[in-house]
């Protein structure tokens, strides 16, 4: 059984496929946060922008079988886009409690390249095509490889010189968005600044917030 809150066709905002078209299927639930503003100071991960509880979202809902959720996946992909490979976006919550072998051997068959975006605290599992890890507090990391590394920034228990020995291809800094715990303050300019002073870091935005379009 898999749970999804929600399903989406979007452009990828982050990391180093931004810009690129695809299907988002961010499951339900995570291992670092409830999801409850109650629970928010009190979780390893303290800054989340996204509602991940239940399955009420667009295109949420329960599938019994990987099957039923490749099927209702494949079905958000334009069916005019003849020229670009059909690509999704797993994510959440925490998708590495819930993607498993059979899932993405049924995104393959249908001619998907497979992205996961997790917090790196699970194992991910063989056949991910771009594996974005990104992680959180001081939660131990056991995904080590993966093809980009993108760190939210600052993080007071995560800062970026503890993750620079990593097997990643690129690093990636984001700012991190303090709306969602509704405070202000500058984290773009701090990012920045980080960037120059140390150039094995590239800038990430947000570029769906920029754009408005999720
Ligand atoms: C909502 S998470 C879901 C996937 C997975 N649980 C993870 O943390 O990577 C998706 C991406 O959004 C990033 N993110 C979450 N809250 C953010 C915030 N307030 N500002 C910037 N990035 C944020 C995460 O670091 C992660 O790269
Ligand atoms: N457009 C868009 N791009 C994204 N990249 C990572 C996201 C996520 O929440 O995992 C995200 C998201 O929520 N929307
Ligand atoms: S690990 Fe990811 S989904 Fe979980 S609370 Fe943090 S940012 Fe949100
Ligand atoms: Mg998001």
């Amino acid at each position: 059984m898999y749970s999804v809150k929600e399903a989406f066709y979007t452009l990828q905002g982050e990391g180093g496929q931004a810009g690129r078209a695809s299907v988002f299927c961010r499951f339900t639930g995570c291992n670092l946060w409830s999801g409850r503003e109650q629970d928010r100071t009190n979780s390893i991960c303290r800054f989340c922008d996204t509602d991940f509880i239940g399955t009420d979202g667009q295109n949420g809902g329960k599938f019994r079988q990987a099957s039923e959720l490749a099927t209702h996946l494949e079905a958000l992909w334009p069916a005019q886009a003849a020229y670009a490979r059909p690509y999704v976006v797993f994510t959440g919550g925490e998708p590495l409690l819930q993607l498993d072998a059979v899932l993405i051997n049924a995104m393959h068959a249908r001619g998907f390249e497979i992205a996961v975006e997790t917090n790196g605290t699970l194992p991910a599992p063989d056949g991910i095509d771009w594996l974005c890890v990104s992680p959180k507090g001081r939660a131990d990391i056991k995904q080590r490889s993966g093809n980009e590394l993108k760190l939210v920034y600052p993080q007071e228990d995560a800062m970026p010189e503890r993750f620079m020995a990593l097997e990643f291809d690129h690093f990636f800094l984001q700012p991190m968005d303090l709306a969602p715990r509704g405070e202000a303050g500058n984290t773009t300019a701090r990012t920045v600044a980080y960037c120059m002073a140390n150039p094995q870091w590239r800038l990430s935005l947000q570029t769906h917030k920029i754009a408005g379009i999720d």
